[in-house]
């Protein structure tokens, strides 16, 4: 059997799959409820060019997030320096749309993939475990202050949002986004409708605290109902499915609820999906050679 080194992806490579990622969620349309190719969905301060500036303003920090992880042995040291880069991040993200949070969950999720990838694993399983681990060590800079939409929607609902979703190995990206994507794909769906309903698949699942904090536990319903009548109906490729995703778009936007967790997760989807791994390379490779 042929057996490839395993070169590790540059730095560089890392941070460019990551904002390509984060590009290719936003122009998706048409999502229900979040900004794309038609406008800012139920976001009045967002619009797609926002959007890829604000990608774009993240790749110098998961270009630093990978060298950190590529230079620093997985611990506390390596978890620090990730949330003093990650803030900076931010940072760069405000700085780049004018104050509107359009990233940061993005960030979290994917600097922590971005982060485990650099560190050496190999695999979409490995990356989120590893990158689980990461998530879940103490970092002692955390700056005291207001607390987050997230935060708030976690004391009131007790859920575990974008922090949980880290500290448990992404279970929406691992266990619902990528086999939807790939199960459409081997179902002939052309891509746009394979991403769409691998969206609809983590919305119809996920306690996404940016919904929870507009809309409460009522808006929350209505979205992983709506999404789950989508995929009911044939999904997103289908005519009847593709008229239930514009009802629900319609809905959220009327009430302002903007998925934004799951857009997030979708973006974590589409770079673990962009990684050379060197299994799925191994396999090309026997592919090509039968
Ligand atoms: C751990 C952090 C993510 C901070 O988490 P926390 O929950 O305290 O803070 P939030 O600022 O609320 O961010 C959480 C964002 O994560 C997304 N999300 C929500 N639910 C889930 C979920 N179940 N799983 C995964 N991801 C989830 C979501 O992000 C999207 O929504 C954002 C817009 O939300 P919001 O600010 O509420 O804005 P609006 O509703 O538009 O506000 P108004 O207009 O109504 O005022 C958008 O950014 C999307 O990305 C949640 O919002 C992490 O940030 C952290 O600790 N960072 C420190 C640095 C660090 O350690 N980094 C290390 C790795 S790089
Ligand atoms: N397309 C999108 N619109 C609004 N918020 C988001 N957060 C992540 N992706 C988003």
């Amino acid at each position: 059997m042929t057996v490839i080194e395993h070169a590790r992806p540059s730095a560089a490579l890392l941070a460019d799959a990551a904002v390509l990622s984060l590009c290719a969620e936003a122009r998706l349309s048409p999502k229900p409820g979040l900004v794309d190719a038609r406008g800012g969905g139920a976001h009045d301060d967002m619009d797609l060019p926002l959007m890829l500036a604000s990608a774009e303003a993240l790749r110098p920090a998961f270009r630093m997030i990978a060298q950190a992880a590529e230079r620093t042995p997985a611990g506390v040291g390596l978890r620090e320096r990730l949330g003093v880069i990650g803030r900076l991040g931010d940072r760069a993200m405000l700085r780049a749309t004018g104050g509107i949070n359009t990233h940061r969950g993005a960030l979290w999720s994917l600097g922590l993939l971005v982060a485990a990838v650099a560190g050496g694993a190999a695999g979409e399983r490995a990356a989120a475990g590893d990158a689980a681990r990461l998530a879940a060590l103490p970092d002692r800079w955390v700056p005291a202050g207001e607390p987050s939409h997230g935060e708030r929607a976690r004391r009131r609902y007790g859920t575990g949002g974008a922090r949980r979703e880290a500290e448990n190995a992404f279970p929406h990206v691992i266990g619902v986004a990528l086999p939807r994507l790939w199960a459409g794909r081997a179902a002939g769906l052309g891509e746009d409708s394979a991403r769409l309903d691998a969206l609809l698949a983590v919305m119809s699942l996920l306690d996404d605290t940016c919904v929870l904090h507009r809309g409460g536990p009522g808006g929350l319903r209505a979205v992983q109902h709506g999404a789950r009548r989508v995929l009911d109906e044939g999904g997103a490729g289908t005519g009847s499915g593709r008229a239930a995703l514009m009802e629900l778009d319609d809905a959220l936007r009327a009430r302002r609820l903007s998925p934004g967790g799951s857009g997030d997760l979708l973006a974590a989807a589409l770079f673990l999906d962009r990684v050379p791994w060197p299994e799925r390379l191994e396999q090309e490779v026997l592919a090509c050679g039968r």
